[in-house]
């Protein structure tokens, strides 16, 4: 589905992702500022590495207010980018100002558990972006300690590739590796500590981070389920998939005979029907709201 951006007065468009755009706010002489963005979420949501044609109403709005919730919990550990919610009323919610950094070249991901791309490298090598880990761990084992596993920032419908942590080094220098590193474990351990005792699992996450000078400032969004695996922490099982507390209701549906889609054909998917919709917007209204402990007001 290939969407026109949003036209907002007073800004430039200047990049769409798979579930957020970019814009930059206009200066007095109607040129685009250099040092803010407009970062605004959509109520887009990708499943099997699609973009689906229909929206999740109030995604883009829950999952805004969970990063900036976030922000603030993180506030100890590491500065953020944020500017201000003052944003235009037709993004009113889901969209954030924030100060424009230099972005580091890095998707700094961390695993507190093991799945998905990190789980196949520790069967084939036994360690995980050259991390040796104990045997005999399982799809959905959680690890002794949360690791960072880096990997490169891919273009947009590319996949994100693995670097060794001596990659990042090369990248970026081994200081500044190393504080990446530190930073990004942290973010997930503290996440955690916060999550899973409102029924959460954060079983892995990716941040990003800019440089304010020689700080290094936590960008993009945080430890939302766009950004990481969100599992119930009540039906956590190792030994098989775990089921996803926001996608598993359209995994389900897309990969049952109702929606008439073959996964392996490489079509994209068919349309959501209308319980599934709101079935998953209930569940990001569900995480937010267990998280903060607040009522979600669209
Ligand atoms: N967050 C944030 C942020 C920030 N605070 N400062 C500077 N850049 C970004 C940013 C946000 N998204 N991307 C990746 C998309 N790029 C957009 C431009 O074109 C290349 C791709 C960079």
């Amino acid at each position: 589905m290939s969407e026109v951006p949003l036209q907002l007065p007073g800004y430039a468009h200047v990049y769409s992702g798979k579930v957020r755009d970019l814009y930059a706010p206009l200066g007095a002489d109607g040129a685009p500022r250099a040092d803010q963005l407009l970062l605004v979420a959509s109520d887009r949501m990708s499943a099997y590495d699609f973009v689906l044609d229909t929206p999740i109403p109030d995604k883009g709005v829950v999952l805004t207010q969970m990063s900036l919730w976030w922000f603030d919990r993180l506030a100890d550990l590491v500065p953020h980018h944020v500017v201000s919610t003052d944003v235009p009323a037709a993004v009113a919610g889901r969209a954030v100002l924030v100060e424009r950094l230099e972005m580091l070249p890095v998707e700094c991901v961390a695993r507190a558990y093991l799945t998905g791309g990190g789980l196949n490298e520790y069967r084939s090598t036994g360690a995980v972006s050259g991390i040796a880990l104990p045997e005999g761990l399982v799809d959905g084992s959680r690890l002794p300690e949360p690791i960072f596993t880096p990997s490169t920032k891919a273009p947009v419908g590319e996949h994100d590739e693995p670097i060794p942590y001596a990659g990042v080094v090369a990248e970026i220098g081994e200081d500044l590796a190393a504080r990446v590193r530190d930073l990004t474990v942290r973010i997930l351990q503290r996440g955690n500590e916060i999550a899973t005792d409102r029924g959460i699992i954060l079983a892995d996450t990716k941040v990003e981070f800019g440089m304010r000078g020689d700080d290094v400032v936590l960008a993009d969004e945080v430890l939302t389920p766009d950004s990481s695996r969100f599992w119930p922490a009540d039906q956590w099982e190792p030994g098989h998939p775990q089921p996803s507390y926001d996608k598993q209701f359209v995994r389900d549906w897309l990969t049952s005979p109702a929606s008439g889609w073959d996964k392996a054909s490489g079509e994209a998917p068919p349309a959501l029907p209308d319980d599934v919709v709101e079935q998953t917007r209930a569940k990001y209204v569900e995480a937010y709201e267990r998280l903060t402990g607040q009522t979600f007001r669209a």
